[in-house]
């Protein structure tokens, strides 16, 4: 584009010059010329270029306007609004699978009681994530029914019910703006969050150390997707984000398996700290079995429906158990692989 533009400008100046020795044109009309020439092939490059903007932007805003057009399976709102749900969860005789794919479950029975930690596990893809999905009505079962104080969740109005939990998944959606905003997220009413509620929230989940570290402290901005944090360092914004709510339930699933040991630790710290002064309901779906030693309950998951339930001591303690052997796996590596 330049080369064309310097012949360009040298054709204009040789025929220019013998205009001027003709006495057909002045030494000012031809600079003149030149200057509007270059001027306007600033402009018309200028224009490919937005016009490339304008295509991008044409075709990203067309696809926020499909996202924006589609209806969710399950209404966001309608149903009963009651007082504070805080009471147990039962899950009872639930069946489901995706579309398009074989059932996953036949037959999942289990009590979350309320104010206790229970811990779900099984083998990857038995369907622990799917439970929390049930759980937060992301998905309807096929069969069964899944009762919070006894009431049928899809009796519930969704947005309502989903305000009372507080969710921590495998990989935290940090956004391109400050800590505090990131924290604040999590609120359903981000106006009435103060100062100090998004530094108890921090403080649970043992973040404010390392965000007090930081130059710009809570207004540190944390980049596209967090890239300036560490995954341990998200993974503990993501649990202040969880908590800034006060939620009543808690939902964590895997917090700690993206994680290196270091940052695991870390992680694993704050939820200990977390859970010991919890009184929520807190529903943990894991796959480090070490993270649960502490649950109230432990809950199998496997081929469709819930094949064992206990503390982890009982659990621990049946010989040819589903769960013994998955620790046994985790414990001593891949060498028991073939027994589970
Ligand atoms: N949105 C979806 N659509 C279709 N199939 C899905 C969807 N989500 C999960 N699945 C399938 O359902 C099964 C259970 O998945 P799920 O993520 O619940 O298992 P998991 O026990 O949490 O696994 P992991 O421990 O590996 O995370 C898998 O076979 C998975 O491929």
């Amino acid at each position: 584009f330049q080369f064309t533009g310097y012949l360009a400008l040298s054709s204009i100046l040789f025929y220019g010059s013998n205009l001027i020795s003709q006495g057909l044109l002045t030494y000012g009309e031809l600079s003149s010329f030149c200057l509007y020439a270059v001027l306007s092939a600033g402009s018309l490059s200028a224009m490919s270029g937005f016009y490339l903007e304008l295509m991008k932007g044409l075709g990203a805003s067309s696809r926020l306007f499909e996202l924006k057009d589609r209806l969710p399976r399950i209404p966001l709102e309608g149903g009963i609004k009651k007082g504070n749900v805080e009471k147990a969860i039962r899950f009872e005789h639930v069946a489901f699978g995706y579309e398009d794919r074989d059932p996953l479950f036949h037959n999942i029975s289990f009590d979350v009681p309320a104010g206790k930690i229970t811990a779900v596990v099984g083998s990857s893809g038995s369907g622990k994530s799917t439970i929390a999905s049930l759980l937060l009505r992301l998905y309807d079962p096929t069969n069964g029914r899944i009762l919070v104080d006894d009431v049928d969740l899809k009796d519930l109005d969704p947005s309502y019910w989903r305000h009372h939990i507080g969710t921590v998944g495998q990989e935290p959606v940090l956004f391109s703006t400050t800590i505090k905003n990131n924290i604040v997220y999590g609120s359903n009413e981000p106006e009435k969050v103060t100062e100090a509620d998004i530094v108890s929230a921090a403080e649970k989940s043992n973040a404010d150390e390392f965000i007090m570290q930081f130059p710009d402290k809570y207004d540190t901005n944390v980049g596209e997707h967090g890239s300036t944090l560490s995954g341990g360092q998200k993974q503990r914004i993501a649990i202040a984000r969880a908590l800034v709510n006060k939620p009543n339930i808690l939902i964590m699933d895997e917090a700690t398996s993206a994680l290196d040991a270091s940052s695991e630790y870390l992680v694993r710290i704050a939820l200990n700290k977390l859970l010991e002064n919890s009184h929520q309901t807190v529903m943990i779906i894991a796959h480090r079995l070490s993270t649960i030693k502490h649950a109230d309950q432990i809950v199998v998951v496997d081929k469709g429906s819930v094949a064992e339930k206990g503390s982890y001591e009982e659990l621990i303690a049946i010989p040819d158990g589903i769960f013994r052997k998955l620790v046994e796996k985790q414990t001593f590596g891949f060498k028991n692989e073939e027994s589970y």
